[in-house]
């Protein structure tokens, strides 16, 4: 694998761009590209404006992670990932619950799709238990049984075992998947929450500084820069708190 695609960002902060439209998000990147790592694009700014948006932003050079969680049969996932390949986006993401041969075929088509097309190749990685469950939700709502970082260990090293670069989780099980897949093993975290900021749909959160000292790779922060009323302060201000581990 290319440096470039093991290592896709220039810092660890990536911006979700949860927006309706290409101009806005192609507004906002402009404005927070000197600081941020990179961009993810989500289903809310994919299914409305499509994969014109991601061109959009790669025209501009913004590095993108697509997240769009694909959990279908392994045919259809290595299809749909062959597809969102061929669009230079530097990660993309399946659902581990879709088990080790969905993963596989998704990882493999990503691959193929982009040495054939002559790019870097995107990592692509696997969601465990989404960030905006709690224990009781997990238990009860979702019929899983055990503690949520017991699942996220165990789906983490079945997406190693399938070939894939990493996973993403909630901060609070960086020790685990660590633990169970190794230093080179990626950990995207969103579920990132500046200290004193609002309780809203996250449950298993933690701040920047937390989750950075803890071994996450790459922090994914929406609406605490997106929605504040001045998204440069709010991304300079994570920025520094990062910086002053140490
Ligand atoms: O478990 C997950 C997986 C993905 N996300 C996505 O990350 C961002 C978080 O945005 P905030 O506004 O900072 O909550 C959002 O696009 C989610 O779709 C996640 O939160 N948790």
């Amino acid at each position: 694998m290319s440096s470039s695609a093991l290592k896709p960002f220039k810092n660890p902060l990536i911006i979700a761009l949860d927006v309706d439209t290409a101009e806005e998000a192609v507004c906002l990147a402009g404005r927070l590209g000197p600081y941020a790592g990179g961009f993810k694009v989500g289903m809310q700014l994919f299914y409305s404006a499509g994969p014109e948006a991601v061109r959009r932003l790669r025209e501009k050079k913004a590095p993108v992670f697509l997240d769009l969680k694909l959990h279908d049969i392994p045919n259809t996932a290595a299809a749909a990932a062959r597809a969102l390949a061929r669009l230079g986006v530097s990660i993309l993401n399946v659902h581990a619950a879709g088990g080790r041969a969905m993963m596989q075929a998704a990882a493999e088509a990503a691959r193929e799709e982009a040495e054939k097309a002559g790019i870097n190749r995107p990592l692509v990685v696997a969601v465990t238990v989404l960030t905006s469950m709690d224990q009781e939700m997990f238990n009860k709502e979702a019929g899983m049984a055990g503690p949520i970082c017991d699942r996220v260990a165990a789906w983490s090293l079945l997406a190693r075992e399938a070939g894939l670069d990493g996973v993403v989780a909630s901060p609070r099980e960086i020790e685990v998947v660590r633990k169970a897949c190794g230093p080179g093993f990626v950990i995207i975290t969103p579920g990132i929450r500046p200290s004193g900021a609002a309780r809203d749909d996250q449950k298993r959160t933690m701040t920047p500084r937390e989750a950075i000292a803890l071994g996450a790779n790459w922090l994914v922060v929406g609406r605490p820069v997106t929605a504040a009323a001045d998204p440069v302060k709010a991304i300079k201000d994570i920025l520094d708190d990062i910086k002053q581990i140490n």
